[in-house]
């Protein structure tokens, strides 16, 4: 998408030099715009475990970069297949909820299983990782030219601007462009469509806060954002015609995995028989898991970004203070899972279906053949 009328993706990655490849901190947004080199697997790591990089799909790949990095350390070494799989390790260890690291990681290994030198190794990695990062891009804008139907549908209903909810940050920042559940909302907004986003702040990290409203302000999308608490007030008072969210982890039967607070917005949606969608690519679903609520691992991070926050102070100091008493403890559960029985459809980037195994196995029936789960 655009920053200040150039068109930029989250991270710059060249297969031919791959040394150079560069991310956005988003830490530093939105004050800041700052590009920050990963010259090496443990800073791309680094990276994601700070959330320099956050987002499934960027999750992903990172991952992807980061195994490319490690490839190019090892390409003159004998025990090059060791470094790759230790490489492989030491991303799994960073973030537990989003199986896009998990998907990338796999697709790297799987590309230099058969490789019998580190040279060779090498550049599968770096091509492999090039192509993953392009993928998203195409996946994404399918996602948003399958998405925007819905928004135009209801335009075409009401007559009036759509009103569409969204909680936390799935726009083009959590992926390579485009976004998921941002990208209908651009395609559509790109056709003339009318419509408006609340823009949940989703504490604690506050990604629809400095991410969502700043890359919606940066497309000109209209927007309003609101405290994590107020989706329900709006949806019973008639200003909400769509919720439209992405995904850390579906699994097969279409449970979503997704920022922590979602699930409370499904439930409102659900009770206001409100269209509740998830916008998400193949590389987020989890073949292998049916339920969920039981299945799917929920990250905790430190009690800190709940008892801190973060942001510009009014002489333009960037500054964290203390939001509580420092002795209370805190709890900082990143994720939760909404049931797919709360989902009224999936956005993927092979069209709309139901979110069940019968909806995803209709868009992706090469899954069905394996025995999963
Ligand atoms: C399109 S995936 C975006 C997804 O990732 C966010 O989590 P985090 O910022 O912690 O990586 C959030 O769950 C978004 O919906």
């Amino acid at each position: 998408m655009k920053i200040a009328g150039v068109v930029t993706r989250t991270i710059r990655f060249d297969p031919d030099r791959p040394e150079a490849v560069a991310v956005i901190d988003q830490r530093q947004l939105p004050h800041q715009l700052v590009w920050q080199p990963l010259p090496d697997l443990e800073t791309a790591a680094w990276a994601i475990e700070e959330m320099v990089v956050r987002g499934a799909p960027l999750i992903g790949a990172t991952a992807a970069v980061g195994m490319a990095l490690a490839g190019m350390a090892a390409r003159s070494t004998a025990d090059f297949q060791g470094a790759i799989a230790e490489a492989a390790q030491r991303l799994l260890k960073t973030r537990p909820t989003a199986v896009n690291l998990h998907w990338a990681i796999a697709q790297q290994l799987a590309a230099v299983a058969d490789c019998q030198s580190g040279a060779a190794a090498f550049d599968r990695l770096r091509l492999r990782a090039a192509e993953i990062i392009e993928a998203d891009v195409q996946q994404c804008a399918q996602i948003g030219h399958h998405g925007q139907r819905l928004i135009a549908d209801i335009y075409a209903q009401t007559g009036r601007p759509v009103n569409v909810l969204t909680h936390c940050n799935a726009g083009w920042l959590a992926c390579v462009d485009w976004g998921t559940a941002t990208a209908p909302i651009y395609q559509a907004f790109d056709q003339g469509i009318p419509l408006h986003v609340w823009v949940d702040e989703t504490r604690p990290r506050n990604q629809g806060a400095k991410l969502t409203a700043w890359e919606l302000g940066q497309h000109g999308v209209p927007h309003t954002l609101i405290a994590d608490n107020t989706g329900g007030h709006l949806m019973q008072h008639g200003l909400v015609d769509l919720v439209i969210v992405g995904s850390d982890r579906t699994t097969r039967c279409g449970d979503v995995a997704n920022k922590i607070g979602t699930y409370l917005k499904a439930l409102a949606a659900k009770d206001n028989d409100l269209p509740f969608y998830v916008a998400l690519p193949s590389s987020t679903i989890d073949w292998t898991l049916r339920d969920g609520v039981r299945e799917i691992p929920i990250e905790q991070r430190s009690d800190r970004e709940v008892k801190y926050m973060d942001g510009r102070t009014e002489s333009g100091a960037i500054a964290s203070v203390l939001i509580c008493p420092e002795a209370s403890p805190a709890a900082n559960y990143g994720f939760d899972v909404t049931p797919a029985r709360l989902v009224t459809g999936l956005i993927t980037e092979r069209g709309l279906c139901a979110a069940s195994e019968a909806g995803l196995l209709g868009l992706f029936p090469e899954q069905g053949a394996q025995n999963h789960g």
